[in-house]
């Protein structure tokens, strides 16, 4: 059994004057463990399929099934990573990464102390008293990340995570949160326009097509792409060889007035 199956999604918005078509007939499936991408270009629906895949939006047609059970409302099954990080700034580090836990009162000294290794390994030592400003974009990141794991969620959406860092933050990043998602055994989805990301990040590809967007091709990260960290993975030899593959689809995708 897959752990996500989508099955036939397409979305209509309808606003007072007009009606979006931002979907139509996308169906896929994620094993569990599995890292994939949503690559496609603005506007294409990503943040609409990851919506319906968290049960924050109600497909117009087709299903999402988690483990078997269709998905109709939103629950803690599923974590955020975004491009912002939302801590809360009254609320101190070690305070926000707790809150999820205390809130479904799920929260004991085991617990606490878990997650505050987490926060070690993420390389955050000493920050637990500090407020969200007094740290770089980065490190609030890394703190979204731990607060995102502290509640275990089966599913990662990762959207567009790394686009408001600097270039240098952003790879630095990339290897953490791989390491840290195949160290807890996640199933993550990133949405991301970034192929080099995209490839160096995923075991597989969803090339999405311009609004509406549909499921324009799977591409296969190589096993020996797999197993290796996104930073080695943009210094192999294939990885330029799969950019130009994407490349060639998204150019042949785009818009001609883009
Ligand atoms: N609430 C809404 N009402 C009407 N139209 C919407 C709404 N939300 C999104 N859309 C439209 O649906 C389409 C898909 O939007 P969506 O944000 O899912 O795309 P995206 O691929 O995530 O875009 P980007 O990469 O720019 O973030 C767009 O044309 C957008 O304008």
């Amino acid at each position: 059994m897959d752990f996500l199956t989508l099955t036939g999604i397409h979305h209509t918005y309808f606003t007072k004057t007009s009606a979006v078509t931002a979907l139509n007939d996308i169906s896929l499936d994620v094993r569990e463990g599995e890292f994939v991408s949503f690559l496609g270009p603005s506007g294409c629906g990503k943040t609409t399929l990851l919506s319906i895949i968290a049960g924050l939006i109600d497909p117009s047609d087709g299903q999402v099934k988690l483990e078997g059970k269709t998905v109709k409302q939103a629950s803690n099954q599923t974590g955020y990573m975004l491009q912002q990080d939302y801590l809360f700034p009254w609320k101190t580090i070690e305070e926000n990464i707790l809150l999820g836990l205390k809130i479904s009162g799920t929260l004991n000294a085991q617990k606490k102390e878990e997650v505050l290794a987490l926060l070690e390994q993420m390389g955050l030592e000493n920050v637990g008293k500090l407020y969200p400003k007094q740290l770089s974009g980065g490190m609030r990141q890394r703190v979204a990340l731990v607060r995102t794991l502290a509640t275990e969620p089966k599913l990662l959406m990762l959207d567009e995570p790394f686009s408001a860092l600097d270039y240098l933050t952003k790879l630095k990043l990339e290897n953490l949160v791989s390491n840290t998602l195949k160290t807890f055994e996640k199933t993550a989805i990133l949405v991301t326009h970034d192929i080099g990301e995209a490839i160096a990040m995923s075991d597989r590809i969803f090339l999405l097509s311009p609004r509406p967007g549909r499921l324009h091709q799977v591409f296969l990260i190589p096993e020996e792409l797999r197993n290796i960290s996104p930073f080695e993975v943009r210094n192999h030899p294939l990885y330029n060889e799969l950019f130009q593959s994407i490349w060639k689809e998204l150019e042949y995708l785009e818009p001609e007035e883009y």
